[in-house]
């Protein structure tokens, strides 16, 4: 018997397209290995190998790294020697965009239960010399194999292709006219050898070792799905006796994949392209991600049509075997049964209607990383978003400059300017406009900053839990020694480290012996007193909700040592000097895309490490959250429930009600960490049942939500780290491509719902047929092959399923696969079709009198059932593609209406077909059969009709 979880399992074209994730129908691990997939044995080897190429240069000191290979140097490989390994060791090219395995996917749509019996079958014909049956066959097999395998690779050219266009670049240093350049390029250019520079969100494009002292901390989880990030560092001593390189656990190595969260450094890649590890383990990686709402929709009604076949191809084989006395016949028949029941094209139909969706959204410039992201984008019933750029034009500006209370002062931008210039990390857009500002205005305000005199000491990059960057420089015309440690950073995060406030109005504004006229004395500083603190926390919340983002900037002077390293704990005991106010208008579609997203169903949340007022502000440009037109205050009473904070929300950790009901009730969140930012995407996941949650960002911060959303959605302009995430890539950044999406994920479903309940139901209903006809008639009611012939037209016609129109009231709601609903469907609706077949089988019977085996008119008994139930089958699609009346008020496209009306003339015409006939044993019938025929068919569509309008009634739900 075929075993259906085979089937079900066979891997999909694009299995080895994912970077991380399983094709859509593998629910069954164990038997997704495909037969020619790489032995074990073979994957230990090859992991061997790499620990070997590795370890080579891991274990030996930084110092020593560079005399292993001849030809690399510290100071970067030259472009002609870059080009020459790149010609030898190959394109650096992403697990993602790899060449096909085109044969593994031949294998795979040869390889399937339909086939091997098919193929079974024509081998006894043709050693019992039926040569036309056995020609009929192989035809069959070739014609459904060439079909699946034309889709499937269509599918996976045009998957890379969308993938290819998201480009990310590196900077690598190349050694030119004898100096070191740093230069970006594009990943795929990047080759052993070469030295590569990263910060935080940068993903590593190859296997690396680092080379530079400070430490830096990444994330695996793309190779191990562990989230918390470890720490780097460089590998200054010989190895101990006996240590072996642990790849994943290591000091020194950064593995193709991972990504930095914090730090900034160099790194010599070692391994590039399908040497790495991660190409090593994709096939694992893609075991290891958990079912989604479709797999595991599919598996489930895959166990029902295996319990089916289980119970009823034994029950058929001893029912017909008994009353024809004929086993080997009933077996045969029984098999038959087996393979009809199978849908054996829903591999198909789902990777077609995917692909076929996923070049749709493309030319929306929507790019799905891994192709069944699109089905969760249909179910999507919340997407959270974090602020800047995508509900935000991300056009960062400087709007003021100003002191704790609100006077302007040039102090704070000047300071912040030495902090963004010179600092080292990923520049963020703050960065960009402080430094964009200072430059365009040098000639009028800034005279007074010695650019080149400021040097850089000293440096502790951005990260969002901290939320500060500070930088230690010294000063210029000093001796190297004075030093300032300038730090900027979230108001409430930078004034908990201040222990004095500057005095903008006793302080020399301009005296020439401070640059920037700064001194920093008690005779200029006030004591930071609760009632400071909380003026300075007054105006940050009215500069907040007239929604300016917020830069706060403080500093502290310090001896500067040689050899001297800075580090978190020396933010501290800063003197507060002002605030940045920076505006990001909304972005003009913003507003449209929320209306478009709410009419669609899908609430929008915002999760933010921004300050809270600064978001409600925005949600309510955004008609997010309602808005007031009395007073601030009234406002801020009237928002109070429907934001929460990073600090509420840990304190709501213990008590488990209001925790949910917060999540479920909040509209922003503020204040998040990025773990927080996953922990609400969790709790919104669990709640009201389980529903879906898309992510929507674009920074570091962002990457742990969009990978723990059911859709990560980032930006082709946002960090590595989110683009590696997430599975779906807007190159345009618009919340309105997502609405498009969202419905296009939705038409995927519905078609593939449509496929599954109409092959399910017509199979549920051929069961009661055949196990009558088993009890009732001494012959068999389709010969096997006959049966095997009208499957075989029947997955023809579905084929065009993916191109079919779907009805507008369809897409109004997300919509998620019911296995529940499929079931129901599928038992209300299969069993209509049974009297029919019977009635058939009674003309047979009492008008053409066939009652015997031996009986001549047995092939035209065999061909009244093979007609009735073709065209039965095909007409109906009609009526179950819709809820409405089809033909009226609902259209099917016009490739449906092609493939079934097409493929219900072919059924008509084969007795006609000479040899084919023969071949398959079929009769052509007598003209008033035709009219029988008819009769039946505008039967059974008007019994589908009331049942559906029933069904509908009672259920609330078609399709
Ligand atoms: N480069 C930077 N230097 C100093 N402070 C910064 C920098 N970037 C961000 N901040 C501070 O950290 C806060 C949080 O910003 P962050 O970018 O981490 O949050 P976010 O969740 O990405 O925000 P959004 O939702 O707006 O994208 C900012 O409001 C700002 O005060
Ligand atoms: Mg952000």
């Amino acid at each position: 018997m075929p075993s259906l979880a085979k089937l079900f399992s066979s891997r999909s074209s694009l299995g080895n397209l994912e970077k991380h994730g399983p094709d859509i129908a593998t629910p069954d691990t164990e038997s997704n290995k495909s037969p020619i997939s790489p032995q074990p044995v073979a994957r230990e080897v090859q992991e061997q190998l790499i620990c070997a190429t590795l370890s080579r240069f891991a274990q030996v000191p930084v110092s020593a790294v560079f005399v292993l290979e001849p030809g690399w140097n510290p100071g970067g490989l030259s472009d002609e020697q870059a080009s020459l390994i790149l010609k030898t060791h190959g394109p650096n090219t992403p697990v993602a965009e790899r060449p096909l395995a085109a044969l593994r996917m031949l294998w795979g749509a040869i390889v399937n239960p339909f086939n091997i019996l098919l193929t079974i079958l024509a081998i006894i014909s043709a050693a019992t010399q039926q040569i036309p049956t056995f020609i009929v066959m192989m035809a069959m097999v070739f014609a459904s194999t060439g079909l699946r395998y034309w889709q499937e690779l269509k599918s996976m050219i045009q998957a890379v292709n969308l993938i290819k266009s998201v480009t990310t670049n590196t900077r690598v240093l190349r050694y030119r006219n004898s100096g070191s350049e740093e230069l970006e390029i594009d990943q795929r250019n990047v080759v052993p050898g070469d030295i590569i520079a990263v910060t935080s969100g940068d993903v590593f494009p190859g296997d690396c070792v680092l080379i530079t002292a400070e430490a830096i901390t990444i994330t695996q989880a793309s190779l191990t799905g562990e989230m918390m990030p470890i720490e780097k560092t460089v590998r200054l001593a010989a190895p101990g006796p006996g240590e072996t390189l642990d790849l994943l656990h290591n000091d020194n190595v950064c593995l193709a994949g991972t990504s930095v969260v914090t730090g900034n450094g160099y790194a010599l890649v070692v391994s590039t392209g399908k040497d790495t590890y991660m190409a090593s383990i994709t096939s694992e990686l893609s075991k290891r991600r958990p079912e989604n709402a479709t797999q595991i929709g599919i598996r489930k009604v895959s166990y029902v049509l295996m319990a089916f076949t289980g119970v009823m191809a034994p029950i058929v084989f001893i029912v017909q075997g008994a009353v024809s006395k004929d086993w080997k016949g009933a077996i045969m028949f029984a098999i038959a049964i087996a393979v009809g029941i199978t849908p054996e094209m829903l591999p198909m139909i789902v990777t077609s209607n995917l692909a076929l969706s996923a070049v749709r959204v493309a030319r929306k410039k929507v790019i799905v990383k891994r192709f069944d992201a699109i089905q969760n984008l249909g179910a999507v019933r919340i997407l959270c978003s974090d602020k800047t750029g995508t509900l935000t034009a991300d056009l960062v500006r400087i709007s003021m400059s100003t002191t704790g209370t609100g006077d302007l002062s040039q102090l704070p931008i000047k300071l912040a300017y030495i902090n963004s210039s010179l600092q080292t990390g990923s520049r963020s857009p703050i960065d960009h406009a402080i430094v964009d500002f200072v430059d365009q205005n040098e000639q009028d305000m800034f005279t007074d900053i010695p650019r080149d005199g400021w040097v850089k000491q000293g440096e502790v990059p951005f990260d969002s839990s901290r939320r500060l960057l500070s930088v230690l420089v010294s000063r210029p015309g000093g001796d190297g020694s004075e030093g300032l440690l300038i730090t900027k950073g979230a108001v409430e995060e930078v004034l908990d480290l201040c222990v004095s406030v500057y005095n903008h109005q006793t302080s020399p504004s301009s005296d020439a012996s401070e640059p920037l006229g700064l001194d920093i004395s008690p005779s200029t500083t006030l004591i930071f007193t609760a009632d400071e603190r909380q003026k300075i926390l007054d105006t940050a919340q009215r500069l907040n909700e007239d929604g300016l983002r917020l830069v706060a900037v403080a500093c502290r002077e310090q001896l500067i040592k040689p050899f001297m390293t800075i580090s978190c704990s020396d933010e501290s005991e800063l003197t507060f000097i002002g605030f940045i106010g920076l505006l990001d208008p909304l972005k003009p579609d913003a507003t449209q895309a929320i209306k478009d997203l709410a009419a669609l169903n899908v609430q929008v949340r915002i999760l933010t490490g921004d300050a809270p007022a600064v978001a409600a502000k925005v949600a309510r440009d955004l008609g997010l959250i309602p808005s007031c037109q009395h007073s601030s205050t009234a406002e801020n009473e009237k928002d109070e429930g429907l934001i929460l904070t990073g600090v509420q929300l840990a304190a709501l950790a213990d008590d488990q009600d209001a925790y949910k009901d917060a999540i479920d009730r909040c509209i922003i969140f503020a204040k998040l960490s990025p773990y927080q930012k996953l922990e609400v995407v969790k709790a919104l996941r669990m709640g009201d049942g389980g529903r879906a949650v898309a992510f929507l960002g674009d920074g570091v911060n962002d990457a742990l939500a969009i990978r723990g959303a059911d859709v990560g959605i980032s930006v082709d302009s946002g960090t590595d780290i989110a683009k590696e995430a997430a599975d779906v890539i807007l190159l345009e950044k618009s919340l309105a491509v997502v609405a498009d999406g969202v419905v296009e994920g939705r038409l995927t479903l519905i078609n593939t719902l449509k496929y599954i309940k109409m092959a399910t139901s017509s199979n549920f209903g051929n069961i009661f047929s055949v196990l009558v006809a088993s009890a009732w008639l001494p012959y068999q009611p389709m010969l096997p092959l006959q049966l095997l012939v009208q499957n075989l037209l029947y997955d023809f016609s579905q084929a065009s399923i993916p191109w079919d129109n779907v009805d507008p009231e369809y897409l109004v709601a997300p919509k998620t696969w019911g296995a529940k609903s499929i079931i129901r469907f599928m038992i209300c609706l299969g069993p209509f079709s049974s009297p029919f077949d019977i009635i058939t089988f009674s003309i047979n019977w009492f008008h053409y009198g066939i009652r015997t085996l031996d009986n001549p008119l047995v092939p035209l008994a065999q061909t009244h059932w093979f007609l009735e139930g073709s065209l039965t089958q095909l007409f109906i699609i009609h009526f179950l593609r819709t809820g409405k009346l089809p033909f009226i008020q609902s259209r099917a496209s016009i490739s449906v209406v092609c493939t079934t009306f097409g493929i219900a003339g072919i059924s008509i015409a084969i007795p006609y077909m000479p040899k084919i006939n023969t071949a398959l044993k079929f009769t052509p019938p007598e003209p008033i059969y035709y009219s029988y025929l008819l009769a039946m068919i505008i039967g059974y569509a008007m019994v589908v009709h009331v049942v559906k309008t029933l069904y509908q009634l009672v259920f609330k739900e078609w399709l």
